[in-house]
C-alpha cells in the first residue's frame, strides 16, 4: 500500500510504542505534525527535545482538536480515562487506534464510552516492543518486519482501516487483521503467558534466596528467559487485568503440561522426558527459521 501523507497524528502517551511509532512515521515522512499528549509534562518536554513529537499538549482533548488520526498508546488501565477525555469533543471525521497489548478490554471501554464502537475506531496492537519503558528507549527501527494485528468490527470503516494498515506499513510493519477474542487468546498464550511465567520465576527464586546467592551463578540460559521479567510492573499488571479470562486458561493448560513433566522427572522416566524436550526443540528451531 502506498504511504499516505496525514496532516495531524496525534499520539497519547508518548512513551515505549507511542515515540517509537512517532520516530517511524517521521522517518517514512507520513505525517506533516506529530503531537504528543499525555499527563507527564517533563516526559512530553524530554519527547519535545528529542525531536521524537514537534507539539506537546497536556490538555488530552485540545491535543486531538483537528487530528486526522488519535493513537491511544498508554497502559490498558488508563485507556478508560484517556477515552472520557476525548470522547465529547472528538471529531466524528477523526480516527482513532490504540495499541493495547489486548483487544477486548479497549473496545469493550471505547463503546461503553461512545455508546457503540465508533466507525472510525479501529483497534491495533504491534506485536514488537521491549522490556524497557519511557520516550527514551524508543526508536524508529521497533516495527521494521514486525507484525501488527488490527482487530476491526463488522461495523469498521474499511476507509479507516485502509489508513491505520498504510500507516503501520509505512513504519515498516505487516499488518494482518484478526478476531477480538481470536487476538486475545492468541496473545495470552505467546506473550502474556511467557511474561506471567518470566516474573513468577524470578521472583520465586529471588524470594527463595535473600543473598541472591542464586543469580552470581546464573548462567546465559537465564538471562535469555528472564529478560522480559524487567517489563513495567504497571503495564504488565494491567495487561493481566485486562486479559483475565484467556490468561487464566492458558496458565492451566500451562500448569497441567508442567505438573505432567513434574511427575516424569519425579519418575525418571526417560522416554517422556525426551519426547518433550524433542518436540520443543523442534517446535523452536522450526519458528526461528521462519
Ligand atoms: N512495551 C511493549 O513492549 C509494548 C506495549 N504495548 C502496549 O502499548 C501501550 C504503551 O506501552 P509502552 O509504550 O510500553 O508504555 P510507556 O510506559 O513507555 O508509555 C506510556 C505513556 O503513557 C503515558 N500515560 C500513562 N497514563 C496516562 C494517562 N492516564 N493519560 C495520559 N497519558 C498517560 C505515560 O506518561 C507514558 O508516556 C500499552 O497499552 C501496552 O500494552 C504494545 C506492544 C508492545
Ligand atoms: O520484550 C519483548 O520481547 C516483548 O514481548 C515485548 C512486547 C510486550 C507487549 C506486547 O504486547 C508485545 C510485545
Amino acid at each position: 500500500m502506498s504511504t499516505p501523507v496525514i496532516n495531524q497524528l496525534t499520539i497519547i502517551g508518548v512513551g515505549l510504542i507511542g515515540g517509537s511509532l512517532a520516530r517511524a512515521l517521521r522517518r517514512a515522512n507520513a505525517v506533516t505534525t506529530l503531537v504528543g499528549a499525555g499527563r507527564n509534562a517533563d516526559q512530553l518536554a524530554i519527547a519535545r527535545k528529542l525531536g521524537v513529537v514537534d507539539r506537546t499538549e497536556t490538555d488530552l482533548a485540545k491535543a486531538c482538536a483537528g487530528a486526522d488520526v488519535v493513537v491511544l498508546a498508554v497502559p490498558l488501565g488508563a485507556m478508560r480515562a484517556v477515552l472520557e477525555q476525548i470522547a465529547p469533543t472528538l471529531s466524528p471525521d477523526t480516527i482513532i487506534t490504540d495499541v493495547g497489548s489486548a483487544k477486548g478490554s479497549v473496545v469493550s471501554d471505547a463503546g461503553q464510552i461512545f455508546n457503540g464502537l465508533p466507525a472510525r475506531f479501529v483497534p491495533g496492537h504491534p506485536i514488537a516492543g521491549t522490556e524497557q519503558s519511557g520516550v527514551e528507549a524508543s526508536f524508529a527501527e521497533l516495527f521494521d518486519q514486525r507484525r501488527v494485528i488490527l482487530t476491526p468490527e463488522a461495523a469498521t470503516d474499511p476507509a479507516a482501516v485502509t489508513t491505520v494498515c498504510q500507516l503501520w506499513e509505512a513504519c515498516g510493519a505487516q499488518v494482518m487483521t484478526m478476531a477480538v477474542a481470536h487476538h486475545d487468546a492468541v496473545l495470552a498464550a505467546t506473550s502474556h503467558l511467557p511474561h506471567v511465567l518470566a516474573y513468577t520465576l524470578v521472583d520465586s527464586l529471588a524470594r527463595q534466596d535473600d543473598s541472591r546467592e542464586i543469580f552470581d551463578y546464573a548462567a546465559g540460559g537465564f538471562r535469555d528467559f528472564t529478560r522480559i521479567a524487567s517489563s513495567d510492573p504497571q503495564m504488565w499488571h494491567d495487561i493481566c487485568a485486562a486479559n483475565r479470562e484467556p490468561l487464566v486458561a492458558a496458565l492451566q493448560h500451562f500448569i497441567r503440561d508442567l505438573e505432567q513433566l513434574t511427575r516424569a522427572i519425579e519418575q525418571a522416566d526417560s522416554d517422556a522426558i525426551k519426547q518433550t524436550f524433542e518436540r520443543a526443540k523442534q517446535a523452536r528451531d522450526a519458528f526461528c527459521n521462519k
